[in-house]
C-alpha cells in the first residue's frame, strides 16, 4: 500500500519522462552495439530487419547481402543480433577455433524448454547437460560401432534397388523408407518395411508439431521468456505444448522398453539381438552411472530419427535431381563401377577405396544443395568476442549460410554445375583429394561444410555418408537415371523450411541390363538374411 501511494505521488511528467527514457536507453544501447558489430542492412529501432526478411528462402537474400556487406554481416530480429557467415574460413575461425565461445544454441523456449523440457541434444544450450548427451551419442557412433551398422546399410540398399526395380515411379518414397529403416535399425535394432508403419506416422506427427512451434512471432514467450512461468491455468497454449511433450516422451520411453524386453528375452533364450544405439546405451547404463532420468535417456536414440532420416532422404533426392540434369556424371559413375566392380555383383563398402569418383560424387551432392541450408540449428555465442575489429556480443545468434558457403566461387568455381571431379586430385584417377584442385583449399577436411562446425558438428555425419555411399553406389551400378523427354528441370525448385529437398519431379529409372537384374534379385536373398534379425515395426 505504502509503495502504491508513493508511486501515485509521482507527477505525470515523471511518468512521461520514464516512458521516453527507458526505450531511449534501450535504443542507445542497441545503436552502440550496432555500430560496433559487422555491417549489414540498416535495422529499424526495436523491429530490426524483420520487414526486410523475405518470407521464403531467406538464404538467397542472405547470399545477396553477403555480396554487399561482406562474408560476415549482421541482421537484427527485433533487438536480437544475428551474424550470418558466408565464407568457410570465417565459419571455421569462429565456430571451430573459438568453439568454447560459439557452441551454444539460441534459446527456443516453446520447443526446447516447454515441449522437450531440455531433453533434446539438438537445441540444448552448451554446457554439462548437452555434453553428457553428446558423449553418449558418440559412444554409439564410433568408427567401430559404424562398422557394425554397415551390413544393415548394405542390405537395405540392396532391398532399395529391388524396390526401385518394382516401382520406379515411387523412387522418392522408397528413398524415405530406406533412410527411415536404417535410422530405426541403428537406433533400436528394428527395421521399417513400409512408410505406413504406425511408428512412422507417430514420428512425423511429433516432427511436424515441434516444427510448428518454431515459427518466428508465433509465441510471445520467445521474446519474453518470463511468460514461461505464467501458471498453466492462465496459459492454455502452454498446457497444449506440455500435453504434446508428454505424449512424445511416453512414446520415446516405450521404444526404449521395446529394446529392454528384446534384451531380456534374448538373455532367457540364450540368443542375440542386433547391435543398436539403444542396446549399447542400455548395456552401458548397467555398467556405469548415466546421470539422466529414464525420460531424458529415451530422447537420445529418439534424436536419430528427427535429425538423421529426413536429412539423408532429402540428400538422396538431391542426388537424383543432379543425376537427371547432369547425364555426364551418370556416365562417369557407370564407367568407374563397370571397371572396378563388373556386372556379376553389386558394389560393397570394401570397394570404397577403389571408387574415388563415387566418393567425390557423394561429396558433390552434399555441397551442391546442402539439405541443412542455413547450417541446421543455429549456433549462439556465450561470451563477448571480437573478430577483425568487429564486436560480437555474448548471446549473438550465428548462422552459417551453407547455401552461400557451398556456392562460394573462390572455393568452387562454376558452383551451380554438379561436378564431382572438383573433389578429385588433378589426375582425376585415384586419390580422393581433401581440397578442391580448382579452387582455394577448404578449411574442412571433408571439403565442404554441410555437416556444420566444431563441437556441434553433426554426430551422424559418417553414418549418413555411409548410407549415401552405399545407396548411390548400388543404384548407379544397377540403373540408368534420366530426365523425361521434353521436361525442363529447375535445379533451384526446392521446398521451404530448415531442411530443404527438391520439389517433386518425375524421372526415368531403368535397369542397365538383364545381368544386373539377376544379380539384384540374387543378392536380395542374402540381404533378407541380414534384415531378418531386425524385426519390423508393425504397419497400421
Ligand atoms: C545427409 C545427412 C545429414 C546432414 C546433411 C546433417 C547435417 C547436420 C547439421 C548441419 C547439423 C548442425 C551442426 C551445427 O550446429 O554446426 C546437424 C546436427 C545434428 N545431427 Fe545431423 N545431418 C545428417 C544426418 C544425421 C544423422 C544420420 C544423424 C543421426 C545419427 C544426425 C544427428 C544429428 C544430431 C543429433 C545433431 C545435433 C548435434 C548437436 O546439437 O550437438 N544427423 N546435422
Amino acid at each position: 500500500m505504502a509503495t502504491d501511494s508513493f508511486l501515485a505521488s509521482f507527477p505525470p511528467y515523471v511518468w512521461l519522462s520514464l516512458l521516453i527514457a527507458i526505450p531511449a536507453l534501450f535504443l542507445l544501447r542497441d545503436v552502440w552495439v550496432w555500430l560496433r558489430m559487422p555491417p549489414g542492412p540498416t535495422p529499424l529501432p526495436f523491429l530490426g530487419n524483420k520487414l526486410q526478411l523475405p518470407k521464403s528462402q531467406p538464404w538467397l537474400q542472405f547470399e545477396q547481402w553477403s555480396k554487399i556487406y561482406g562474408p560476415i554481416f549482421t541482421i537484427w530480429i527485433g533487438r536480437k543480433p544475428t551474424i550470418v557467415i558466408s565464407d568457410p574460413v570465417i565459419a571455421a575461425e569462429l565456430m571451430e577455433k573459438r568453439s568454447t565461445k560459439y557452441s551454444s544454441r539460441p534459446r527456443m523456449v516453446a520447443m526446447g524448454e516447454i515441449l522437450w523440457d531440455g531433453a533434446s541434444v539438438l537445441v540444448q544450450p552448451y554446457g554439462k547437460e548437452w555434453s553428457t548427451r553428446r558423449k553418449l551419442l558418440h559412444q554409439a557412433l564410433t568408427p567401430k560401432a559404424l562398422r557394425l551398422y554397415k551390413p544393415v546399410q548394405s542390405a537395405e540398399a540392396s532391398r532399395l534397388c529391388c524396390e526401385l526395380l518394382q516401382s520406379p515411379a515411387d523412387w522418392d518414397k522408397l528413398l524415405e523408407r530406406f533412410t527411415s529403416s536404417i535410422v530405426f535399425s541403428v537406433a533400436y535394432g528394428h527395421r521399417i518395411d513400409s512408410l505406413n508403419a504406425n511408428i512412422i506416422h507417430q514420428r512425423f506427427k511429433f516432427m511436424h508439431y515441434s516444427a510448428s512451434l518454431n515459427v518466428p512471432g508465433k509465441y510471445m514467450v520467445e521474446s519474453f521468456p518470463i511468460l514461461k512461468h505464467v501458471p498453466d491455468i492462465l496459459a492454455p497454449w502452454k498446457v497444449d505444448i506440455k500435453v504434446h511433450g508428454r505424449e512424445e516422451a511416453a512414446a520415446n520411453m516405450a521404444l526404449v522398453d521395446v529394446v529392454r524386453s528384446d534384451l531380456a528375452r534374448a538373455k532367457t533364450r540364450g540368443d542375440d539381438i542386433p547391435d543398436s544405439l539403444c542396446r549399447l546405451l542400455l548395456e552401458l547404463r548397467e555398467k556405469e552411472h548415466i546421470p539422466l532420468s529414464d525420460r531424458d535417456f529415451s530422447f537420445i536414440p529418439a534424436s536419430l530419427f528427427g535429425a538423421g532420416s529426413d536429412t539423408t532422404a532429402s540428400t538422396l533426392c538431391t542426388a537424383f535431381l543432379a543425376l537427371v540434369t547432369h547425364p555426364e556424371a551418370v556416365r562417369a559413375a557407370h564407367e568407374e563401377l563397370d571397371a572396378v566392380v563388373g556386372s556379376s555383383r553389386t558394389p560393397t563398402f570394401s570397394d570404397e577405396p577403389r571408387l574415388p569418383y563415387l566418393c567425390a560424387l557423394v561429396k558433390e551432392v552434399l555441397r551442391w544443395r546442402p539439405v541443412a541450408v542455413l547450417g541446421g540449428t543455429p549456433h549462439a555465442s556465450t561470451e563477448d568476442d571480437h573478430y577483425e575489429g568487429y564486436y560480437i556480443p555474448s548471446g549473438t545468434t550465428v548462422l552459417g549460410n551453407s547455401w552461400a558457403i557451398n556456392r562460394n566461387e573462390e572455393y568452387y568455381p562454376d558452383p551451380d554445375r554438379f561436378h564431382p571431379t572438383r573433389f578429385l586430385d588433378p589426375t582425376k584417377k585415384a586419390e580422393l583429394s581433401l581440397t578442391t584442385p580448382e579452387g582455394k583449399p577448404h578449411p574442412s577436411k571433408s571439403g565442404h561444410s554441410s555437416f556444420g562446425w566444431g563441437r556441434r558438428i553433426c554426430p551422424g555425419a559418417d553414418l549418413a555418408a555411409n548410407s549415401l555411399f552405399i545407396a548411390l553406389a548400388k543404384i548407379l551400378w544397377a540403373f540408368e537415371i534420366r530426365g523425361l523427354k521434353g521436361v525442363q528441370y529447375d535445379t533451384f525448385a526446392y521446398t521451404e523450411g530448415f531442411n530443404i529437398r527438391p520439389k517433386k519431379f518425375e524421372c526415368e529409372i531403368t535397369i542397365r541390363g538383364e545381368a544386373h537384374r539377376e544379380v539384384l534379385l540374387r543378392e536380395l536373398e542374402s540381404a533378407k538374411e541380414v534384415l531378418e534379425v531386425f524385426t519390423p515395426f508393425e504397419e497400421s
